[in-house]
């Protein structure tokens, strides 16, 4: 099955596009025709060029404004197809799609559509091309693709086939699985697209909005099961107009666009197995069973202002490394390190983002498994030293340039604290029994990827984006939960807010909090008190809002407003309660919270108000970071 990827879907000149598609590991390419006409470039030196980069060039795309055009369009148009053929030829392409008209002029249709591609079909077919026909989603008078698809079957010539793409048909809520009905070796090309559930211009949203395959809310695999069910097994390619995409670094996106389709192309295979999916096997995604450990890069210097943090919210050192500086802190079930290695991958992550998390160990159910379901979508192997009897973790690169180790239960992994450390039981400390989830910082710009890096790694749920209001800037928020494991990604858009400012003098570091669950927020806040844990002060007007809301009783609004703990309650009486620490000089600072009754959430609409007092809290403070 050969994959490609359309050169739109990217930035820069044609080379740089070639490069970075062929660097993804893709077959082929879509040449845009604006992509090309933009360049100085012959035909044949674009042929060559693609060819240097083992690209095939498997379309030529779009030729617009072709069927129903009454006298002299219609002299015209197949007298511009004649010019777009020759063309073809030179560059070595050939198939081409030809797109639904919105020529105001057009007449519509279906015979007299299907008339002029049969005399399209000739033409074509002396030139050895094949012609494929795609139904915009606004079309102007085809604009679904089994209206395309009866065309094409009265055109009734070897020449002219079907072009499927799955946003002209999820996008307009059209079934996929008309497409069983057709043969699949009347589908010329398959193009697939995702877009996020946002209610719009169907025009607008395919040129401005599309996504990877998983990135967005549409059933693009239910859309690739119905294809290849009809036994198609030409080209699958992405062509996604993205604004985002389109000035983002052309590798990264087209690293995701490959990541995507290996991963659409697995859950097809493993939702319908009766379909033959061209695709080297590799382990299904696995359910997270627990985040095993986080570990700190720091430095001698600075690891005793963030072992105090620890200490003061209940941690106690539990034990160390074998053979490294590496120092355990337990309390729960919670494992943190804390790394001042002068050398290795900790030392490089402090010197480049200061104290930071350089490390995430995840319990998966097969380590190894998960791992090679990592590699065959591409994740960068981290590999490290071993010495002695020590155990050798499988570990990937995850964002910001971190660490995702995965251990399991079994033999060997099993006995990471027995092998690698020396250490001691935990003690209950303040209550805080495990990690309920971090927090981890990018750019928006990269946010979906990670967002594609989790869900196409493990089985996970992604919730929907939610916007959080910083005083100086929107952030956005979507959490990502795998079973014991819950991301939250926030995209920093604005520079100034408290999550761009954290991305920025950190020079990228990943996670900006970690949020510890207790099952009684109140006696943990008080054993935090008596720990000297320095909790962020939260304001009046909240609590006078939140009685209102609510309608709380004042006796337990005093409770929250005394021990500064924010509150949030969802519609079936699950609540939330959530409490803040004072950041790090690195701009790192710890949650506490308790769920009940089911609550899903992180505590969204207190985020802005959390931000406001962490900001307070910032120009108060001794040393201003932000
Ligand atoms: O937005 C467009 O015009 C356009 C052009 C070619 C395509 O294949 C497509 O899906 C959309
Ligand atoms: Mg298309």
């Amino acid at each position: 099955m050969k994959t490609c990827m359309a050169t739109v879907s990217i930035s820069g000149t044609l080379g740089e596009k070639l490069a970075a598609i062929a660097a993804a590991g893709f077959d082929g390419i879509e040449i845009f025709e604006q992509d090309f006409l933009a360049e100085d470039i012959a035909p044949r030196d674009v042929a060559r060029m693609a060819a240097d980069h083992g690209l095939e060039i498997a379309l030529f795309q779009p030729f617009r404004d072709f069927e129903t055009l009454p006298e002299p369009y219609r002299a015209r148009a197949f007298a511009r197809a004649e010019r777009k053929f020759d063309l073809m030829g030179e560059l070595g392409a050939e198939r081409v799609l030809f797109c639904s008209t919105v020529h105001p002029a057009s007449l519509g249709g279906i015979d007299r559509a299907a008339d002029d591609l049969r005399e399209l079909g000739d033409l074509a077919a002396r030139r050895g091309i094949r012609v494929g026909y795609e139904a915009l989603a606004w079309g102007r008078h085809v604009s679904d693709h089994r209206d395309a698809w009866e065309i094409v079957r009265r055109a009734d010539h070897p020449n002219i086939g079907l072009i499927l793409d799955s946003f002209h048909t999820l996008g307009r809520g059209i079934d996929p699985d008309t497409i069983r009905r057709i043969p699949g070796d009347r589908i010329f090309f398959v193009q697939l697209a995702d877009a996020p559930a946002i209610p719009m211009d169907l025009l607008y949203w395919s040129r401005h909005f599309r996504n990877m395959p998983g990135e967005g809310d549409l059933d693009v695999t239910g859309f690739l099961r119905a294809v290849l069910a009809t036994g198609y097994d030409g080209p699958l390619s992405l062509e996604i107009f993205n604004d985002q995409f389109r000035q983002g670094l052309p590798r990264g996106i087209a690293r995701d666009g490959h990541r995507s389709l290996v991963a659409a192309l697995d859950a097809v295979r493993r939702a319908e197995p009766s379909i033959a999916v061209d695709l080297p096997a590799f382990p299904a995604p696995s359910t997270v069973e627990a985040i095993e450990l986080i570990e700190f890069a720091t430095s001698e210097a600075e690891a005793p202002a963030l072992e105090s943090m620890l200490s003061a919210a209940g941690f106690a050192r539990a034990g160390a490394h074998v053979s490294k500086p590496v120092a355990v802190w337990r309390q729960g079930g919670i494992n943190i390190l804390v790394n001042t290695s002068t050398e290795g991958f900790a030392h490089t992550a402090f010197v480049n983002h200061g104290t930071t998390v350089a490390e995430i160990g995840l319990r998966v159910p097969d380590a190894a498994g998960t791992f090679a379901r990592a590699r065959a979508l591409g994740a960068v192997q981290h590999e490290q030293a071993v010495s002695g009897n020590e155990l050798s973790i499988p570990a990937i690169r995850g964002v910001g340039g971190s660490m995702l180790r995965l251990l399991d239960a079994g033999e060997d992994l099993g006995r990471i604290w027995d092998v690698d450390f020396r250490t001691g039981p935990a003690l209950a400390g303040a209550g805080l029994t495990h990690i309920d989830h971090i927090a981890q910082t990018t750019t928006y710009d990269e946010m979906l990827s990670w967002s594609l890096f989790y869900t196409t790694l493990f089985k996970a749920e992604r919730s929907p984006i939610v916007d959080v209001v910083d005083p100086d800037g929107l952030v956005r928020s979507q959490a990502i939960r795998s079973g014991g494991l819950r991301i939250t990604l926030n995209g920093a858009q604005a520079r100034r807010t408290l999550a761009g400012r954290f991305h920025e003098e950190s020079f990228g570091a990943a996670v900006q909090h970690l949020a510890l669950a207790t099952g009684d927020i109140f006696a943990t806040a008080a054993a935090l008190a008596e720990r000297g844990f320095r909790a962020l002060r939260i304001g009046e007007n909240y609590y006078g809002d939140l009685e209102a809301r609510f309608g709380l009783d004042p006796g337990f609004t005093a409770r929250l407003r005394a021990a500064n703990i924010l509150y949030d309650c969802d519609t079936s009486g699950g609540e939330f309660f959530q409490l803040y620490g004072a950041a790090t000089p690195e701009g790192l600072f710890l949650e506490i919270c308790q769920r009940t009754g089911g609550y899903d959430g992180y505590g969204a609409p207190n985020a802005p108000f959390r931000i406001a007092a962490q900001k307070r809290m910032l120009r108060h403070s001794a040393v201003p970071r932000f």
